[in-house]
């Protein structure tokens, strides 16, 4: 009998891989070339994605065999669940993969900004020895505000506790009680935007949040916020923060996800005191491997009855 197949379409830890050609017939194809997604899509019985490839409703209708969409990582946003229900299509993602790597990331961002270490190394490297324009500002004191306050936000909240920062956090789906067990504030939306020196966002990219953080939240903003985005493009509206940064009512930024990506042409990297990388909060290899392995017994589960045979 053939084996299922399972499609791979973005790059995947190859050690979270291995074993899978025994119980499956395993191909790979680069999913954000849609021509050959939808080529690749009608023998699939499993999709593994992470967030390049979009899984719409004409993907789902072009993989009339698909049983599972493993997305390795955390963000939905690039599957349409709505379509995938409808198609009795299983959607399962790895929320718990790359909490500390987004965590590690945001703490060094804000650092990053505060201390304006990106342009003091390519200060450094450039023959200057410029001590004066690099005088930044410590964390310890200041007020971060959280936008989100779940899995990463959480982790961001218990790692920022030994800077001596004061924390309020920004989730009305948060049960009472959480955010002060962990030294945190809840505070309401408004209140977050006015108190916070750092902004700090960990939201999932929904029609509620796209451009929450635009012209009237960020004029509610102290002048000296500096704001950091690594959770998705779009919740930050990148023509009111500009407009911001060019008015100076904001004075920095560090964002690790943008509206379009690649963002190698974006307008906010005309200013120097935006901080860009390139959507890089999952990219570590602890990271990778436990996203890849969870997707990987997410797929065996779906298809093989009683999860497989145990692998070591
Ligand atoms: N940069 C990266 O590589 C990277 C890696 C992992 C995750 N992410 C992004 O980070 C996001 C957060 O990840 P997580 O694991 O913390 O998810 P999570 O689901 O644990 O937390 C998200 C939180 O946002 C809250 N929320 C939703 N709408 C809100 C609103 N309007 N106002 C305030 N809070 C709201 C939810 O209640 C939830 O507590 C993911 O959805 C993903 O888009 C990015
Ligand atoms: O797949 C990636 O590398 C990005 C992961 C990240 O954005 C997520 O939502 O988990």
């Amino acid at each position: 009998m053939a084996q299922p197949v399972v499609l791979i379409a973005d790059p995947l830890d190859a050690a979270a891989l291995e074993g899978l050609g025994a119980d499956f017939d395993v191909r790979h194809c680069d999913g954000s070339d849609r021509g050959r997604l939808l080529a690749a899509l009608p023998a699939a019985d499993a999709l593994i994605i992470r967030s390049a490839t979009r899984v719409d409703r004409e993907a789902l209708a072009a993989a009339p065999r698909l049983r599972i969409v493993a997305r390795a990582g955390v963000g939905l946003d690039n599957v349409d669940l709505a379509a995938a229900r409808e198609a009795g299509v299983e959607v399962v993602n790895a929320p718990d993969s790359n909490t500390t790597s987004v965590a590690e990331l945001t703490v060094g961002l804000i650092l990053a900004l505060l201390r304006h270490i990106p342009a003091a190394g390519a200060s450094v490297r450039a023959g200057e020895w410029n001590r004066s324009a690099f005088q930044g500002e410590e964390l310890s004191g200041k007020t971060v505000g959280i936008l989100g306050f779940g899995r990463i936000g959480r982790l961001v909240a218990r790692r920022l506790a030994a800077f001596d920062a004061r924390l309020l956090a920004h989730d009305p789906h948060v049960p009472d009680g959480v955010a002060e067990e962990l030294g945190v504030e809840p505070v309401r939306f408004d209140a977050l935007m006015r108190r916070s020196d750092v902004l700090t966002v960990h939201l999932p990219r929904t029609p509620a949040t796209t451009g929450i953080i635009g012209t009237a939240a960020l004029a509610m903003a102290k002048p000296t916020l500096r704001l950091v985005n690594t959770s998705r493009g779009g919740i930050v509206d990148e023509s009111a923060l500009e407009t911001a940064l060019k008015d100076k009512r904001v004075a920095g930024a560090a964002l690790d996800v943008f509206a379009v990506e690649p963002a190698t042409h974006n307008g906010l990297l005309a200013y120097d005191n935006v901080l860009p990388t390139p959507h890089i909060g999952a990219g570590t290899r602890d990271a990778q491997y436990r996203a890849g392995r969870d997707a990987v017994s997410a797929v065996r589960r779906a298809l093989l009855p009683e999860g497989g045979p145990a692998r070591p």
